[in-house]
C-alpha cells in the first residue's frame, strides 16, 4: 500500500483520492474551509461508473502535519497553484513524485520551480468527473485513463508502483511512450474546441463541422509551438486530433466552456492564455488564439467580478 497526498478534493482530487482510499491506500486530503469541515464531518462519496463512500478520511489544512508522502496528486485548478506552494515542500522527501494533473502545458513547470523537476511527473487525465458539493464527487461517461511519465520520460519503480495503485483501484494508467506528446496533444484537443465553443456557444459537434477549418487552423498554431519547443509530436497530429474530436460525442462541451458560458471563472488564462504567452516566447504567431484569448478575457474579467 502506498502512502498519498492530495492537493484540492475537487472533481479529480475527490476522485481519485477517494478512490484510492476506498482501495486500502493511506490519503491524506490536504484542502480548506468548507471542503475540509466537509470531510470531516460526513466523508468522501462517489457515483456514477465508479462507487465509493468512505464515512471517514484523513484531511488537513496544514501538509506539515502529513510529512513526506510515496506520492503527491495535485488537483486544484492550474490558476490556483501559486496558492498551495507553501503546501508542497512539506510532503515531498527524496523520493516523492508530484503528479501535476491539470489541463493545460504549464502546470508541470510552474510545480517544478517549488519542488524541484526531479520530483515531477506531468500527468493527463481523460475522465470526467465533477465535484458536486464538498465531500460529494459524480463521474460521468467512460472509464478514460490517466497517464504520466518522468519528465525525462525513464521509468521508475515508484512510478511503476503509481501506475499499479491506480489499475488496482480500476483506473487504466498505461505508459505514454512519451509523456510530453501526451500532454501537448491533449492541448491540441481542449484548447481550441474549449475556446472556439464558448465563442460561437456550440458543442462540438457543431464546432468540428461548421468551424472545421478555423478548428484545424487553431490546432496547428498549438502544433507549431510544441514542435518549437521539441516535443515530437507524429507528422499527422492535426488530423490525428481532429480525428479525435470527431471521436467525440457531438453535445460534448469542454469544462473551459461550461465554466464560462456559466459566468464562472475558468482555465481561460493556463489554457488559450498559454498558447498566447508560449507562442510569443518561441516566435510562433497564434494570430487566432490572441483573437480568442482577447475577446473571452473580458467574459472572464465578468466572471472573476
Ligand atoms: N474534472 C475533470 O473531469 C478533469 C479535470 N482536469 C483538470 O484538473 C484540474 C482540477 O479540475 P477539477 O478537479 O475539475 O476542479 P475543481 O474545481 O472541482 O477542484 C479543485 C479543488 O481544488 C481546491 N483548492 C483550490 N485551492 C486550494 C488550496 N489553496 N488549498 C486546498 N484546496 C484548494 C478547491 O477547493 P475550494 O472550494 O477550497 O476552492 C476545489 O475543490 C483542472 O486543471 C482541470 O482542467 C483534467 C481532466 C479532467
Ligand atoms: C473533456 C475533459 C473532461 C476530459 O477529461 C476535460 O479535461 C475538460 O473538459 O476540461
Amino acid at each position: 500500500m502506498m502512502r498519498f497526498a492530495v492537493i484540492g478534493a475537487g472533481g479529480l482530487g475527490g476522485f481519485f483520492g477517494g478512490l484510492l482510499a476506498n482501495g486500502g491506500h493511506e490519503v491524506h486530503f490536504v484542502v480548506r474551509g468548507r471542503t475540509l469541515a466537509a470531510l470531516l464531518d460526513t466523508g468522501l462519496s462517489i457515483t456514477g461508473g465508479f462507487r465509493a463512500h468512505l464515512d471517514r478520511v484523513e484531511a488537513t489544512d496544514d501538509a506539515r502535519t502529513i510529512g513526506h508522502v510515496d506520492v503527491v496528486l495535485v488537483t486544484v485548478k492550474a490558476g490556483q497553484l501559486p496558492d498551495i506552494a507553501t503546501q508542497l515542500p512539506p510532503l515531498v522527501g527524496p523520493q516523492t513524485i508530484v503528479l501535476t494533473m491539470q489541463n493545460g502545458v504549464e502546470a508541470p513547470d510552474t510545480v517544478a520551480e517549488v519542488v524541484g523537476r526531479e520530483h515531477v511527473v506531468p500527468c493527463v487525465v481523460r475522465i470526467f468527473t465533477q465535484l458536486e458539493e464538498p465531500g460529494r464527487i459524480s463521474h460521468h461517461g467512460g472509464a478514460g485513463s490517466v497517464t504520466f511519465g518522468a519528465w525525462d520520460n525513464v521509468e521508475t519503480p515508484l512510478i511503476e508502483a503509481t501506475r499499479a495503485a491506480f489499475e488496482g483501484v480500476g483506473i487504466s494508467a498505461p505508459e505514454p511512450p512519451d509523456i510530453w506528446v501526451d500532454l501537448w496533444t491533449k492541448a491540441m484537443f481542449i484548447i481550441p474546441t474549449g475556446a472556439l465553443g464558448t465563442l460561437s456557444g456550440q458543442p462540438m459537434g457543431e464546432v468540428r463541422t461548421a468551424l472545421r477549418d478555423e478548428l484545424s487552423a487553431c490546432i496547428a498554431e498549438i502544433e507549431a509551438i510544441a514542435r518549437a519547443r521539441g516535443v515530437r509530436l507524429p507528422p499527422d497530429a492535426v488530423e490525428r486530433t481532429l480525428a479525435f474530436v470527431d471521436e467525440q460525442p457531438a453535445d460534448a462541451t469542454t469544462s473551459l466552456q461550461r465554466d464560462l458560458m456559466h459566468g464562472r471563472a475558468s482555465e481561460l488564462d493556463s489554457q488559450a492564455g498559454a498558447v498566447v504567452r508560449l507562442g510569443r516566447q518561441v516566435g510562433v504567431p497564434t494570430p487566432r488564439h490572441d483573437l480568442m484569448y482577447a475577446v473571452l478575457s473580458l467574459r472572464e474579467r465578468a466572471a472573476r467580478g
